[in-house]
């Protein structure tokens, strides 16, 4: 079956693990169900991820109370920044109408995962005269057996007159935090960044670990593949993983910048902590006929987390 288009009725979704709700105003989306209260909401405008909840059915991602609805980009969750550059902020994927992937390339998978979602973005005739690149763009949203949520990106140039293209790529991710003040970063302590409120001036982080006073917003250059945000009061630690994206965005607005947000409440910023995955430095240059593939993995594991333990299953399991 070919890829549905935004205007196809909505696709026979067969299993248990899977729902497709519509709703008007391309607020559709695909809802995922894993053990328990597990469940991850995929809402199709956006190819965005806005809703993941553990075993008690807790949310565990941040979404606005002032969040708009489409045409605007939708503040929280995981908004797909792509493709950056000179172009509206963080790129165009996460304010177009995503169709579902019926028919994906093989993407190897753990046989454990029953849930998961295929969508794909290829531009409109509009986005060609913005950015004049054809690609496909197919992203599998996936819940692990054990409630940890994945996000694969696979983008490949698909431009026939032979030109390559470039650009930056971000997976926004919103978490819930208790209080951010109470909350620490570890991972990116001594790492390198590019301050964004400081003209992308280059610095090189101190301290054991990341903590929060302020508006923050940095570009960590080359980090590491795991990175733990530990919420002391919820007595939860998120474990991000990635693969193939070398940065790692932080950014919490404070209390000035969140005024001066439309689509954010004043005092919203004490209750998320953007941690984004990302290829901003260098842009990722791809051929024609060319893919790239960047993944995020994110677990929620109780703070019996020990300090600069950073693997999940030795938190879980001892
Ligand atoms: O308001 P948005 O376009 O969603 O951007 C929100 C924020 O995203 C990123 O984290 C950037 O580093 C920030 O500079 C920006 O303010």
């Amino acid at each position: 079956m070919a890829a549905a288009t935004p205007h196809s009725p909505p696709p026979q979704l067969s299993s248990p693990f899977l729902e497709y709700i519509t709703a008007p105003g391309g607020l559709d989306k695909v809802v995922l169900r894993g053990r328990r209260s597990c469940s991850v909401e995929i809402r199709l405008f956006g190819g965005q991820v806005t809703s993941w909840k553990n075993d008690h059915g807790e949310e565990l991602l941040f979404v606005s109370s002032k969040a708009i609805k489409p045409p605007k980009p939708f503040r929280g969750g995981i908004p797909i920044c792509f493709p950056q550059g000179n172009l509206e902020q963080h790129g165009f994927a996460r304010n177009r109408l995503w169709a579902i992937d019926d028919n994906p390339p093989p993407l190897p998978v753990n046989p454990a995962i029953k849930a998961f979602v295929d969508l794909i973005l290829k531009p409109s005739e509009d986005d060609l005269k913005m950015w004049p690149h054809s690609f496909e763009f197919r992203l599998r949203i996936a819940l692990g057996a054990g409630g940890d949520l994945s996000l694969t990106s696979r983008i490949r140039n698909t431009n026939t007159d032979g030109r390559p293209f470039s650009y930056t790529f971000a997976y926004h991710t919103y978490f819930s935090v208790s209080d951010i003040s109470e909350v620490r970063v570890e991972g990116l302590e001594t790492m390198d960044y590019l301050d964004n409120m400081k003209g992308k001036e280059r610095f090189t982080e101190q301290g054991d670990a990341i903590v929060f006073e302020s508006e923050v917003d940095k570009v960590y250059l080359a980090a590491p593949s795991k990175v733990a945000i530990i919420d002391h009061d919820m007595r939860r630690t998120f474990v991000v993983t990635k693969e193939g994206l070398p940065d790692a965005v932080v950014w919490n607005p404070w209390d000035k910048k969140a005024k001066a947000m439309q689509d954010f409440g004043d005092l919203e910023y004490k209750h998320m902590l953007c941690v984004e995955p990302a290829a901003v430095e260098k842009p990722i240059t791809l051929k024609p006929g060319e893919e790239w593939k960047g993944r995020l993995g994110l677990s929620a594991v109780p703070s019996s987390y020990c300090s600069g333990q950073l693997d999940p299953l030795k938190v879980l399991h001892g």
